[in-house]
């Protein structure tokens, strides 16, 4: 039998090699399914002929590139990117934010699926539990949807503040508390999880959080307008989808301009704001920023010790 040995922190493991979980991150990596499993099996037979009882996993990640290599250049690279990030030690916190409507839930579920994250959560379903236990009369803003939150204002906006962009603020900045503590929780425990919604927004989430080398934020965004509309339809066509277009649309202008807020924060907090038009392309652009980032941290960690 050929063991796989790897590390989690300090301690060594080994599990058998299997063709299946190989496959399978290979088939994530946009390689047919077919040619997956029989690279899997190929290179499992080079090891039993070869006598190999042990592979290091560095040395099967680089045994794959090379064979990847020979198919494909550019799906070599793709894998060995995605292998560099997993091989982190420390957990992956992900943070996708966006207006309603912009692709989070679409683009969270890509991404984790890519990565081999198994956790993921929308901030809809933190606001959800947040709802069942602060009351409405004490925070009238959670019980309104993120563009709406202005009708729910216990104070009326004075009239230089956009009120939209009020209720807004109030309603995030609430569900901001419950975001944060699934955030620490995940560090804590050293869980890596995908986090998307629209209450993912730069400057209500702790600075000190983000700066961490394991916290990656993303704003996703759509200059044009029409394409941003299109998505609902889009949405609402899906089998399961419950939430009617006509809300949506009436609301439109209101979501922009959460929309516009949203690109301001980032801008300001220097947070990586990405044009969703191609899904393959936001992932590429998400996936080499967080090693950018890894990769930025390793080095002034170096220079540090020094
Ligand atoms: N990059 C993209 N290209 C095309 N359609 C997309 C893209 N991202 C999302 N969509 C589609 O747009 C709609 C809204 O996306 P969704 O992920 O539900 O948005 P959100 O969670 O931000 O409200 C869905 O039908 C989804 O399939
Ligand atoms: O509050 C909001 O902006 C949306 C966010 O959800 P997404 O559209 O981002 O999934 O929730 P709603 O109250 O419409 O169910």
């Amino acid at each position: 039998m050929v063991l796989v040995e790897g590390k989690i922190g300090d301690k060594t493991y080994r599990e058998p090699f299997s063709k299946g979980i190989l496959s399978k991150s290979l088939i994530r990596s946009e390689i047919d399914p077919a040619k997956s499993y029989e690279i899997a099996v190929e290179i499992e037979k080079y090891y039993v002929d070869n006598n190999i009882e042990v592979v290091k996993i560095e040395d099967l990640i680089e045994h794959v590139t090379d064979r990847l290599n020979e198919e494909d250049p550019k799906l070599a690279k793709k894998y060995y990117k995605w292998k560099e990030i997993r091989r982190s030690e420390d957990p992956l916190i992900i943070l996708i934010g966006g207006a309603s409507g912009i692709g989070t839930s679409s683009i969270s579920f890509e991404l984790a699926n890519k990565l081999g994250i198994k956790n993921m959560l929308s901030t809809d379903m933190i606001r959800e539990v947040m709802r069942k236990i602060v009351s409405k009369e004490l925070c009238p803003t959670l019980f309104e949807s993120s563009y709406t939150a202005a009708e729910s204002l216990s104070t009326p906006a004075p009239p230089e503040f956009d009120k939209t962009l009020l209720g807004f603020k109030d309603h995030v900045n609430t569900v901001s508390v419950g975001l944060t503590g699934v955030i620490e929780r995940a560090i804590k425990e050293g869980i890596s999880i995908v986090i998307e919604g629209v209450h993912i927004v730069p400057g209500f989430i702790d600075e000190e959080l983000l700066k961490r080398n394991n916290v990656h934020m993303f704003v996703l965004s759509l200059s044009d307008e029409e394409i941003h509309k299109s998505r609902f339809y889009s949405r609402c066509r899906q089998l399961w989808a419950r939430r009617p277009l006509k809300r949506y649309l009436k609301h439109f202008n209101d979501i922009r301009k959460t929309h516009d807020y949203i690109i301001g924060e980032a801008k300001n907090h220097d947070v990586c704001v990405i044009e969703n038009i191609d899904v393959n392309a936001t992932i590429d652009t998400m996936i080499e920023t967080i090693i950018e980032k890894q990769t930025n941290t390793q080095k002034q960690e170096a220079l540090q010790t020094l």
